[in-house]
């Protein structure tokens, strides 16, 4: 090798010594690196040569010889960027971020949503704008992102993506991320339902792990609206439309996605950002705790904050057994206190 280069993460092998005509091409490689870097890593073009370190000290040369030096035949420069395996190799800690959308429109009311599409409320657009302005304080940077087929999830990450400016990073939808079918009891309000049928009975629907709410009949006022929705019209399959969920119903269409896309991806070194609902992200918080039927009944999710996983990148386990939440603590006790609140009889 003639010469190597690292920069971060990202290495340049020069092959040889490049021809005159090759040095003519450099500085067009110099700028569509440096805008390739740009858009993943926020570095500027004087910055990220400033930061180039020289395998072989005697070839310490300036930025604008550097610059000189490359070329734009692809067998001259082996790599412009490290592959996702040397990244991860050279990455120790792998960290997965997930938030529950903002506040929506039902949330406010207090009302069971499930596959009802309800719109972000003003304070849910707040919350997830705030979502994304501590996600950019902790230059936190993602590859991919996923999220639900409801309005409210994708509406949050548009949001977010658009303040830690990631616009340009594959999305990734599906209805598996889905928040769980309330069946029967999308649309009614928590707090008189809990004066109706009493707190405990409530509870057992919202926090139980397999006991499910009634099913959604057709005579339902939100049954066309959700079965006739096109967005279904090909997944899931009309046999196995769901008319009501418990979280363990939830947690088996959530984990094969969870598997089978999401996982593969941290696999390859990739930094994930998940935005979905308070009970597909319980599914998932489930598995990567490894919580018991009845330890998940405990767990509350508040929207529109932030938590993260870390994984040591080798063994891809996580390195801090329970999640972390990247706000106040004070506010995501409140937070997630309220949440619990919700299904308390209204007096
Ligand atoms: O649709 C819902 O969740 P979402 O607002 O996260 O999509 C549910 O109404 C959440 O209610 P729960 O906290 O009583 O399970």
């Amino acid at each position: 090798m003639w010469l190597s280069a690292r920069i971060g993460c990202y290495s340049i092998s020069i092959s040889r010594l490049p021809t005159s005509s090759e040095i003519c091409h450099g500085v067009k490689i110099i700028l569509a690196l440096a805008d390739y870097l740009r858009h993943l890593k926020y570095v500027t073009a004087s910055k990220l040569l400033n930061s180039a370190t020289f395998n072989r000290p005697f070839v310490m040369w300036s930025s604008s010889k550097f610059l000189r030096a490359l070329s734009t035949d692809p067998k001259l420069i082996r790599t412009l960027k490290c592959d996702t395996a040397k990244r991860s190799k050279q990455r120790k800690i792998i960290r997965i971020v997930m938030v529950r959308h903002g506040e929506s429109e039902w949330n406010s009311k207090n009302l069971f949503t499930g596959w009802y599409d309800a719109q972000l409320s003003r304070k849910g657009i707040l919350e997830a704008e705030q979502a994304g302005y501590t996600l950019k304080k902790m230059r936190i940077c993602f590859d991919n992102a996923f999220t639900s087929v409801l309005t409210r999830a994708i509406e949050t990450l548009k949001i977010i993506q658009d303040i830690i400016n990631h616009k340009g990073i594959p999305v990734y939808k599906s209805w598996r991320l889905n928040e769980r079918h309330y069946g029967a009891l999308t649309g009614l309000n928590k707090a008189e339902t809990a004066k109706q049928y009493g707190e405990e009975k409530v509870k057992v629907w919202r926090r139980s792990y397999d006991v499910p709410p009634p099913a959604m009949k057709p005579g339902h006022p939100y049954y066309k609206e959700i079965v006739e929705d096109m967005r279904y019209k090909h997944d899931p399959p009309r046999n196995a439309f769901p008319m009501f969920e418990s979280l363990k119903l939830t947690l088996e269409r959530t984990l094969p996605y969870w598997d089978k896309t999401i996982w593969r991806q941290i696999e390859r070194g990739k930094r994930v950002l998940v935005v979905a609902h308070g009970n597909s992200l319980r599914g998932i918080v489930k598995k990567m705790e490894n919580l018991t039927d009845e330890e998940i009944m405990a767990v509350n999710i508040p929207t529109g904050i932030p938590f993260q996983y870390l994984l040591d990148a080798q063994t891809l386990k996580p390195i801090y057994p329970t999640r972390k939440y990247l706000g106040d603590p004070d506010v995501v006790r409140k937070a997630t206190e309220a949440v619990v609140s919700q299904g308390k009889a209204k007096k």
